[in-house]
């Protein structure tokens, strides 16, 4: 089966079967969770502002009346480069700054100590920045909104339906079976699918394993897309969203009711895709709701349906919006951290000689295991440190703020540059390496504000305990059979946003495929 899927990063790999000697060669961006004991021992912010300066005082790129940057912006390389050009941004000038894209403006902070004091001062019901579009298509439709866009006392609400069985380790572990269920099939694919060690598009077919996957976890249904033959169901349902999340980002910088009103394409994709959405998801969370009786105890969802008090609308949108947020950060961070291993073979050995330790052969690895396993979860946060799947996070402010040497006032969308502060130099001794040890030290100087890919505060990932689980488990399934091994070493170029229509069809290069 081939299909369109976003362009990914240049990475090719050779994977060798250990088994059985025989020869593969595979193809091919938390918060991370500010932990609350991490934030405890943070040292307070040093400085906090004697007499603070406006807004208007935040220095920042051009911005010209009705684009601001939007055209600066462009010519560094358009959304998909933005990271890179926000981390120029903060060079040129320093941990804050201002900026202007088309009708979207915003403040960018870049140093650990302006996110500790945001993180000090965040009170109830933490927003994030409006996701215009989605909230446009509920409204129209008369659907609900999810996590991703609710706010206030509904947000609280819906949250903390979900916040137990979701964020508690002890709840989350026995997903392992799902997971790996998945993964049984993902590994076997792969044994298919590489023909001569190549692997046509990688990042496609982790696309397919997260959505599987987050949609056994949700729905309890399999959408067999690891199969060879794919439905048309399943088809639709990852193409649908996929679109979805190809048109909103638009939308986001020129104005959606504009777009609403001139029934532009963009708009008429966004909402044909949000309905395919929709109706699919209904039609299981609809089936779970109806034989909620009996569960297993793996049914984390199943679980919520019968606890909560969401009406079923609040449900199929917070379901909705759980699905939209795991596939393509979990997909893409796996791609990243095959990657980041590929280019250290040195750390691969060390993590297949913990994953032998730990994992007797005859035994699938399972949330058990992972619990005994450092090095493994060292590798994982460096890799979401040095190519974390989101770049930034952001909040729109509840209340007026000191933030450094500025007052910012109430309703001011505040950018959380998150890909600035773990790549920066400054907070990480050779931040542009994978040096997984750094998180063993026993006497650690890292400051945990400087490493947020799951975000931060009440208002962090709701997904990260699982998003960890199942690449941490999938790490394990992997290297147990494969050596990854780079057959290039052409610097990187990351994305993060989703390119329509863009196929990458990943060439052997003779010259680096590695022969056992
Ligand atoms: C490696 C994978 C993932 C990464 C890097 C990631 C990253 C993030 C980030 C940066 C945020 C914003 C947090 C903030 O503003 O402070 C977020 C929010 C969110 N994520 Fe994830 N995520 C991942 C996986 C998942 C998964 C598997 C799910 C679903 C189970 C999920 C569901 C959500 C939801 C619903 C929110 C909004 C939470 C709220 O506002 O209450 N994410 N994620």
């Amino acid at each position: 089966m081939r299909a369109q899927i976003q362009k990914v990063p240049q990475i090719v790999e050779l994977l060798r079967k250990k088994s059985v000697g025989l020869q593969h060669f595979k193809p091919t961006s938390s918060v991370c969770v500010l932990e609350e004991k991490d934030a405890v021992e943070a040292a307070q912010c040093p400085y906090a502002a004697t007499k603070a300066q406006s807004l208007d005082a935040i220095p920042g790129p051009t911005n010209w009346p009705l684009v601001g940057s939007l055209f600066q912006l462009l010519r560094k390389g358009g959304l998909t480069r933005q990271h890179e050009a926000l981390i120029d941004y903060h060079k040129q000038f320093g941990k804050i700054f201002r900026m202007k894209l088309g009708s979207f403006e915003s403040v960018h902070i870049g140093a650990p100590c302006l996110l500790e004091a945001l993180y000090r001062k965040e009170g109830s019901y933490p927003q994030r920045l409006d996701i215009k579009p989605w909230k446009a298509y509920r409204d129209m439709r008369n659907e609900a909104y999810g996590l991703l866009i609710l706010e206030g006392e509904d947000w609280q609400r819906v949250r903390s339906a979900f916040q137990h069985k979701l964020m508690k380790p002890t709840e989350v572990v026995k997903l392992d079976g799902k997971i790996n269920q998945v993964m049984v099939d993902f590994i076997d694919r792969i044994g298919h699918i590489n023909h001569n060690g190549k692997i046509e598009d990688l990042y496609f077919e982790l696309n397919k394993w997260s959505f599987e996957t987050i949609c056994l976890v949700l729905y309890d249904k399999r959408f067999g897309l690891l199969q060879e033959e794919v439905n048309e169901e399943a088809m639709n349902f990852i193409t649908a969203v996929k679109t979805m999340m190809s048109t909103f980002g638009m939308m986001m910088v020129t104005p959606v009711e504009l777009h609403k009103s001139l029934n532009t394409k963009t708009w008429q994709d966004h909402t044909a895709a949000w309905d395919s959405i929709f109706s699919t998801a209904k039609v299981y969370i609809d089936k779970k709701l109806k034989g909620n009786a009996s569960r297993a105890p793996d049914d984390l969802i199943g679980d919520i349906l019968h606890q909560s008090r969401l009406s079923k609308k609040e449900l199929y949108a917070a379901i909705t919006e759980l699905q939209i947020g795991g596939v393509e950060t979990t997909a893409n961070s796996m791609l990243w951290f095959i990657f980041n291993l590929s280019r250290s073979p040195r750390a691969q050995k060390k993590l297949l000689q913990e994953i032998r330790d730990v994992v007797p052969p005859d035994q699938d690895p399972c949330g058990e295991h992972i619990k005994s396993m450092p090095y493994l979860k060292a590798c994982l946060k460096e890799s979401l440190r040095l190519s974390p799947s989101i770049p930034f996070t952001g909040r729109t402010l509840d209340k007026d703020t000191v933030l450094g040497d500025y007052a910012i006032p109430k309703g001011t969308v505040l950018m959380i540059n998150s890909h600035a502060l773990s790549s920066s130099e400054e907070y990480f001794d050779d931040g542009k390496q994978f040096k997984p040890e750094r998180w063993l030290r026993k006497s650690s100087t890292i400051n945990p504000f400087a490493y947020v890919p799951f975000g931060i505060g009440k208002r962090m990932c709701i997904g990260r305990r699982l998003a960890e689980l199942q690449l941490q488990l999938a790490m394990c399934w992997l290297i147990r059979d494969y050596e990854i091994v780079p057959t290039d070493d052409e610097p990187l170029e990351g994305f993060w946003f989703p390119i329509e229509n863009c196929q990458l069809p990943l060439s052997r290069d003779e010259d680096h495929v590695q022969l056992l």
